[in-house]
C-alpha cells in the first residue's frame, strides 16, 4: 500500500472549530467496487468524539481501503463520509485540514533530523509556528532526540515522528493505519500512553489493526469487519465479556452443575477446562445466581462475569477466514 501525501490532505487552510454533534465520524452504506468485487460493503460506522476506535479485520477484509474513502483519497461506488458533520467530498477543503491521518510507514527523510522534517512537512503545509514544532515534538515525546538524524531512530520513534506530522495542524480528528505496526511491546506500551493522552486532549482516534491485544489495550470502541462488512461494533468491554454468563468456583461443581441444569435459565450451564461452572443466572445478575447456589448448599468460593479472549472472539466471529 502506498504512503499517504499528508501533506495533500492537510495543505488547507485552517478554519473555525464550530460546535459539532457527538459522533465525529459517520460512514453511512459505505460501499467500494473493483470490478464485480465488493471490498467494502454498506459500512455504517459511528465513531465519537474523544474516544479511541479500533478498526478491526483479517488481511485484506478492506481497513485500508474503508480509510482511503474515509480521508476522499478514492470514491466510494455509494454511500458516504461524514466528517465533523460534513461531507467529506462535497466539503473537502473545510473538513481535511481538521484530519489528520497516516497510513503505515511515514514518508520521512531519513538523513535529516526529527525537527527538520517537521520544518518540511510545515512548508508544504503553508508554514507552521516554530512553537507549534516544539507542542508537537513534546507530544510525542522526541524534544530530546528532535535534533538526530532520522535513521537513528526506532520504529517507534519514526512512527510517533509520523504522527507528529500528522497533527502540525492540530486536527480534531487522526486516522492511524496500523500504527502499532511492527512494535515491539515495549514500543506499544508508548503508543498506547500517547494515544490515551492525545484521546484526553479531546482528539478522536481512528486506528486499524489486526493486532488484536494492541486493540484490546488501546481502545474503548471497535468495529470488526471480514470480506469488507462490519461484524460487530461495539465496547471491546462487551466484547470480552461472556453475555450474562458467570463462572463459578464451587464444591462438588458436577452435582452443582446438574442442579443449574434442571432450572429455566440454567440448560445451556456446562464446566469448563478448569472444572468451574459457566452458567447465566436467574435474571443475570451474579447476586441472585450467588444465593441460588448457596441456598441449594453449594457456597461458591468464587464467582465472576465470563470473560473471553478478544483474540478468540475474533477468530470466532471472522471465522478465521482472510478476505484476500
Ligand atoms: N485498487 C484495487 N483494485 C482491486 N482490488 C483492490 C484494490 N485495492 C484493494 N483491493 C482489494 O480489496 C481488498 C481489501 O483490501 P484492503 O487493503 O482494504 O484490506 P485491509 O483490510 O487493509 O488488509 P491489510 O490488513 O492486509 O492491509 C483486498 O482483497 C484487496 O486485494
Amino acid at each position: 500500500m502506498s504512503q499517504v501525501d499528508i501533506a495533500s490532505i492537510s495543505r488547507q487552510p485552517q478554519v473555525d472549530t464550530s460546535p459539532v454533534s457527538e459522533i465525529v465520524l459517520r460512514t453511512r452504506n459505505l460501499t467500494k467496487q473493483y470490478k464485480q468485487r465488493t471490498v467494502v460493503n454498506d459500512l455504517n460506522l459511528d465513531i465519537r468524539r474523544g474516544e479511541i476506535y479500533g478498526f478491526l479485520g483479517p488481511n485484506g477484509a478492506g481497513k485500508t481501503t474503508t480509510i482511503r474513502m474515509i480521508l476522499g483519497l478514492i470514491t466510494p461506488t455509494s454511500g458516504s463520509v461524514e466528517i465533523l458533520g460534513s461531507d467529506i467530498l462535497a466539503h473537502r477543503s473545510e473538513v481535511l485540514p481538521r484530519v489528520g491521518a497516516l497510513i503505515e510507514t511515514p514518508a520521512l527523510y531519513r538523513y535529516m533530523s526529527g525537527r527538520d522534517n517537521l520544518l518540511a512537512f510545515s512548508k508544504a503545509l503553508g508554514g507552521v509556528s516554530s512553537k507549534r514544532i516544539d507542542e508537537v515534538l513534546a507530544i510525542v515525546s522526541l524534544t530530546e532526540r528532535q535534533r538526530d538524524k532520522v535513521r537513528t531512530y526506532s520504529l517507534g520513534m519514526r512512527q510517533r515522528l509520523g504522527i507528529a506530522v500528522a497533527l502540525l495542524q492540530d486536527p480534531d480528528v487522526l486516522i492511524l493505519d496500523e500504527p502499532a505496526n511492527g512494535l515491539d511491546p515495549a514500543g506499544i506500551v508508548e503508543m498506547r500512553d500517547f494515544l490515551h493522552r492525545l484521546a484526553a486532549e479531546g482528539k478522536t482516534i481512528l486506528m486499524s489493526s489486526h493486532l488484536l491485544s494492541e486493540v484490546q489495550q488501546i481502545c474503548s470502541r471497535v468495529a470488526i469487519i471480514n470480506f469488507g462488512k462490519l461484524i460487530t461494533e461495539t465496547t471491546v468491554k462487551d466484547l470480552t465479556t461472556g453475555k450474562g454468563e458467570f463462572t463459578v468456583k464451587v464444591e462438588r461443581a458436577a452435582e452443582a452443575l446438574a442442579l443449574l441444569k434442571r432450572q429455566p435459565w440454567g440448560q445451556s450451564a456446562r464446566l469448563n477446562e478448569e472444572g468451574d461452572i459457566v452458567t447465566s443466572s436467574p435474571n443475570g445478575k451474579g447476586r441472585e445466581l450467588n444465593a441460588f447456589l448457596a441456598q441449594a448448599g453449594y457456597v461458591a468460593d468464587e464467582l465472576s462475569s465470563t470473560r473471553y479472549d478478544l483474540e478468540e472472539t475474533f477468530l470466532r466471529l471472522t471465522e478465521g477466514h482472510s478476505g484476500n
